[in-house]
């Protein structure tokens, strides 16, 4: 007989059942999946399982395979059921399967967090610093505009601030957005179809480099996202033109599948290289950061199987001076936001963490006690991860199709968006 099944194997500090689990899909403005575990205490914790543009996915194989599993089972054992739903379901890894544990995951600190009437950081150490350093997204149809949006953040009080610009003659570059604040890539039910060149990008990205330099001087941190477009030779040329202005980092240069292919990068430029947003586990990043091939990590806690194994990528990347910097974008909802932050909080090699602002249609679904102020997100004090829904709202918004963009040549051919 199973411990969930007779309950005689209660943890120290007694059991707290898991009496049910259920999953909230809504689109207040862009799509979410929540996962909502309660015990039969009445204590309910919470985890974010958003992929974007495939919800549905998740949010099927948190209902149909993983919710069964849960049910009876206690809620203090995180890691043994981490390690149930990871080893148990014998194929592993992937977006899918990792962001579902991911939101069990979460949900299970969240509780554990109420149950020890904590604030989540507490339980994983402490803080370590008093804010998050985050970075903004400055988005421009061209680099005048880019030059002005970047003056917007500061004024706002960012310290850091990711830059992006159209292109002359490229259809719907890389993150230019439509409003300042709201970018979203996700955009139509089917793909979007966007252009993609190459030699125009290597031609413009220093020049809006440099103007912003120009224009903004040094003390403000810039940091370039790539979006995986760029073949390892180019990426180390793109690196080494844009050493004079200092970046904070240079986001996914190229794609890593081959994680080896950032050797080639990294023996051309000094300029700080960040990558891991689309990583699930640590298998994903473990030679990147072993052969010390990056500098920063960009893993976060919902497509990376939730805190229990972000921990075990930042404690590997400790080791070798990597530093965390974790995905941020809209797309992860206030929840996963909510997480980050304490883990943020603790982890001892932070970097940066990334922060969209979610639309106050989004905040209203989802209370949190985290606030910006000075260019620091604080995550609050509020037992738990200080994240919760509401679902009588979120059932006012349901699910809309919506995928993310495609990118192409000139010539058709299907390039990485
Ligand atoms: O925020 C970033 O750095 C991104 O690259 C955002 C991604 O395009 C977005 O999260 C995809 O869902
Ligand atoms: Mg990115």
């Amino acid at each position: 007989m199973s411990e969930a099944e007779d309950g005689s194997a209660a943890s120290g500090g007694g059991m707290l059942r898991i009496r049910g689990a259920r999953v909230v899909v809504t689109c207040p403005g862009r799509n979410f999946v929540t996962l909502v575990i309660e015990t039969d205490q009445g204590l309910t914790g919470i985890g974010d399982a958003t992929l974007n543009g495939r919800e549905l996915a998740v949010a099927s194989y948190l209902t149909d395979h993983v919710i069964p599993n849960l049910i009876g089972r206690d809620a203090h054992r995180i890691e043994d059921i981490w390690q149930f739903l990871y080893r148990g379901a014998y194929w592993r890894r992937g977006p899918v399967t990792m962001s579902a544990i991911a939101a069990v995951d979460t949900a299970l600190w969240d509780i554990k967090a109420k149950a020890a009437g904590l604030p989540l950081y507490q339980l994983l150490g402490g803080r370590s610093r008093e804010g998050v350093l985050v970075y903004g997204h400055a988005n421009g149809a061209d680099i005048e505009a880019t030059v002005d949006q970047v003056g917007a953040y500061r004024e706002m009080g960012y310290r850091a601030i990711r830059a992006q610009s159209g292109i002359p003659g490229v259809r719907g570059a890389y993150g230019v957005g439509r409003g300042d604040l709201y970018y979203e890539p996700a955009d139509a039910a089917l793909p979007t179809e966007t252009l993609w060149s190459t030699s125009a990008y290597l031609n413009h990205a220093p020049k809006l480099f440099e103007r912003l330099r120009m224009a903004h001087g040094d003390e403000i941190e810039l940091l370039h996202d790539v979006h995986h477009r760029l073949t390892p030779i180019e990426a180390a040329r793109l690196g080494k033109a844009l050493e004079p202005y200092r970046l904070f980092w240079l986001e996914d240069a190229t794609p890593a599948e081959n994680q080896e292919a950032f050797r080639l990068i990294r023996q051309h430029t000094v300029t700080p290289l960040a990558v891991g947003e689309v990583f699930n586990t640590i298998w994903d990043c473990r030679e990147l950061i072993q052969n010390q091939l990056i500098d920063y990590i960009r893993t976060t806690v919902v497509h990376a199987g939730g805190i229990t194994h972000l921990r075990r990528i930042a404690d590997l990347a400790a080791l070798y001076q990597v530093r965390t910097g974790s995905h941020g974008a809209t797309d992860l909802s206030p929840v996963c936001m909510g997480a980050a932050l304490h883990f943020d909080s603790w982890v001892p090699n932070f970097g940066i963490q990334e922060y969209m602002r979610h639309s106050p249609e989004t905040d209203a679904v989802f209370p949190h006690d985290y606030h910006f102020a000075d260019g620091y997100l604080i995550a609050g004090e509020a037992p738990g991860h200080g994240v919760t829904i509401d679902e009588t709202l979120a059932a006012r918004y349901p699910y809309e199709p919506r995928q993310l963009p495609v990118a192409r040549l000139a010539d058709g051919t299907l390039w990485h968006w």
